[in-house]
């Protein structure tokens, strides 16, 4: 493990979130396999005429007409004959081709052909896809919504897609909605909202919480339904940094307290019973860079998602320096597909935050001009 010789119990980021991956559970998905020929039947791949093809040139007497899901016992195509047809309807009985529309002529209730027909020729043959009881995917591969298609068309539709429910609370004394100089308004709860919300969350915003163990531990023991609870602040070493401590009474499983990230060191994530708590920093960029990129993660593994890989490769347009030991997230405007490094002023600096289109992934002792980096967007 790679540990900071600095801060031996800081954990690496990828570690963290593997920890957190590990930890929630996925929902079990089966295998899918062919419940049927795929096609069940011979089908038309165009709107045309059903033709014999061993006919070649000669015109044909329209019998009728096939739309898609229409039973082609109806016709059966003979010598001169042929059966109007539309893309996805089953082949009447002598027909083994289609002609286009654009390749015929129609004259009376009849076809000329302008082109030859070949057998086989925009016909999707029974069992091309797939025959009946054929393995098309295997078992416990993460959902994705062609996968969702997938077990739909074999007969095996998932419960309809659920929101994970997600809550909001933010902690501190000093929030306020109208504040005196020593206090702030609260900004983390509706960010944290607004991303839980853009990734799919059912999201609520709870109250803010006082710097109190004993509400916190009241909200932390009804969490009233939710599956994920997000808190900001009070996870430090503050005299008011409840949360740690709180959880550890509650018998509550810490998967990890602090990491080796800057901003966002003090970011904790435990799990009580079912509820899992993403205890954000209460700066704003720590809580904004921690939310987003650990709940994407747990909620990917609770829908049965694959894991989401939230970052992207460029060139720096100017030089970073970076003298701590913790990894720096740096704030970044994106031109000409160059990172653009912005004079941000560190953790509580908001107003770059909201300025900045993506952070930079530095190390120390910084990057040159030129350096490929990765980086994550903001949303
Ligand atoms: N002695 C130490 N002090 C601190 C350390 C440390 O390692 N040793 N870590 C620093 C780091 S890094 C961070 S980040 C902060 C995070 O501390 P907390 O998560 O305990 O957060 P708070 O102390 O409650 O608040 C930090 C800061 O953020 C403001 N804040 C809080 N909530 C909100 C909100 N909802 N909206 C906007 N701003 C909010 C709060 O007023 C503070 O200014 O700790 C360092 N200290
Ligand atoms: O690491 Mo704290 O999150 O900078 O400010």
């Amino acid at each position: 493990m790679a540990m900071s010789c600095d801060h031996p119990d800081l954990l690496p980021l990828d570690e963290a979130l593997a920890r957190l991956w590990a930890a929630l559970p996925a929902p079990a998905s089966s295998e899918v396999r062919a419940d049927r020929d795929d096609p069940a039947a011979d089908l038309a791949a165009m709107d045309g005429v059903a033709l014999r093809s061993e006919d070649g040139r000669a015109p044909r007497r329209l019998l009728g007409t096939l739309y898609a899901g229409d039973d082609p016992a109806a016709f059966t195509v003979t010598p001169g004959t042929a059966v109007r047809i539309m893309t996805g309807a089953a082949l009447p009985a002598g027909a083994d081709a289609i002609l286009p529309v654009e390749q015929l002529h129609e004259t009376e209730g009849q076809i000329h052909p302008q082109a030859i027909p070949e057998a086989g020729d925009h016909v999707r043959r029974r069992g091309g896809q797939a025959c009946a009881g054929d393995l098309l995917l295997p078992a416990d591969q993460p959902l994705n919504v062609a996968r969702t298609a997938l077990r739909a068309w074999v007969g095996r539709p998932l419960p309809p897609p659920r929101r994970i429910r997600v809550a909001v609370a933010s902690t501190g004394d000093e929030l306020v909605t109208d504040p005196l100089p020593h206090q702030i308004r609260d900004s983390n709860g509706p960010m944290l909202a607004a991303l839980a919300h853009a990734l799919g969350a059912d999201v609520e915003r709870r109250p803010a919480l006082p710097d109190d163990p004993e509400t916190l531990a009241a909200a932390l023991r009804n969490p009233g339904g939710v599956r994920i609870l997000m808190t900001s602040g009070g996870v430090s070493m503050g005299e008011h940094d409840h949360l740690p401590a709180v959880l550890k009474d509650l018998g509550a499983t810490i998967l990890f307290h602090k990491i080796r990230l800057k901003p966002g060191k003090p970011m904790l994530a435990a799990q009580l019973g079912d509820l899992l708590v993403l205890g954000l920093p209460g700066n704003p960029v720590s809580a904004y860079l921690n939310a987003l990129l650990f709940l994407p993660v747990a909620l990917a593994k609770l829908e049965g998602r694959a894991l989401p890989d939230p970052w992207r490769r460029a060139r720096l347009a100017a030089p970073v320096k970076h003298k701590g030991d913790r990894p720096l997230l740096h704030p970044c405007s994106l031109e000409d597909g160059q990172l653009h490094p912005l004079p941000g002023k560190g953790s509580a600096d908001l107003v770059t935050l909201a300025r900045a289109d993506a952070f930079a992934w530095i190390e120390a002792p910084g990057q040159e001009a030129g350096a490929r980096v990765r980086y994550l967007t903001v949303m």
